[in-house]
């Protein structure tokens, strides 16, 4: 499972950099703007600059309208500033259909640009609060889309998870789905250590989090701290030699 984790500008992306060892991606976003908030396209092209080589950085595009050409133009801003994973939250799409046309835009508009970028198309697991697409649509929305990868995280940051949403067996049953359409499936929303354990189970692909490694858990006020980052990564191996063993024993 890779760690993606969100910072929320430049410094705390030298937080970042400084744990570099223990996460796989950095996720540039603008928490104040929205779950998937958008930030500015110098922001992402500082972060470019700030993190290792080695590093790919990914870039949420926002909680999106129902609003293809928009959508699509601001996805091309991501990558031309640097992002080789592209997020989009499917916020003001209310079905599947009205996602696969956002999703399509913004696979063009990326995939011309920069073939090899991979875009997330990314749903919300307390969809029943925002009144978009059902969070199972995803799969089938980045395969129809040609996206690369379908995502979770939560809509609205007031302390639910997502398994409080989607419980364990739904997520299993997405990221079943993500895999048969050969899609890597990401989860996020407020996930905790404790969420590790099933999360490894039903082989998820990449794990994004941000309030889980700030100070306080606070993923508002508080900051990310590297120390946290290499703590939240420790719990992760230890999940991951655990489930293998348990493989093992089973087999
Ligand atoms: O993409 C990951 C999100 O930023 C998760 O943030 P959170 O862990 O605070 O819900």
């Amino acid at each position: 499972m890779l760690l993606l984790i969100s910072p929320d500008g430049v410094e705390e992306a030298l937080d970042c950099a400084k744990a570099a060892d223990h996460l796989d991606i950095v996720d540039v976003k603008k928490p104040d703007e929205g779950s998937l908030g958008a930030n500015f396209p110098w922001v992402i092209r500082e972060i470019r600059d700030a993190v290792p080589a080695d590093k790919p950085v990914s870039a949420t595009v926002g909680d999106v309208p129902y609003k293809p050409g928009t959508v699509a133009q601001a996805a091309l801003g991501a990558v031309v500033s640097g992002a080789t994973y592209i997020k989009v939250g499917l916020y003001g799409c209310t079905t599947p259909g009205q996602g696969v046309e956002v999703m399509r835009a913004v696979v063009r508009a990326v995939k011309d640009h920069r073939p090899e970028a991979l875009v997330v198309a990314s749903g919300y697991a307390d969809a029943h609060r925002i009144g978009c697409v059902n969070p199972l649509a995803l799969p089938d929305i980045a395969a129809r889309s040609g996206a690369d990868a379908a995502m979770l995280d939560t809509a609205i940051k007031d302390g639910s998870r997502l398994f409080d949403h989607v419980p364990p067996d739904a997520c299993a049953e997405f990221v079943r789905r993500a895999h048969a359409a050969g899609l890597l499936a990401a989860l996020a929303g407020s996930v905790k250590q404790d969420d590790l354990g099933p999360l490894t189970r039903i082989g998820t692909d990449i794990v994004g989090v941000r309030g889980a490694v700030c100070e306080g858990g606070d993923r508002n006020a508080g900051r990310i701290r590297p120390h946290l980052v290499a703590a939240f990564r420790a719990e992760m191996r230890r999940r991951a030699h655990e489930h293998a063993a348990g493989a093992t024993t089973v087999s």
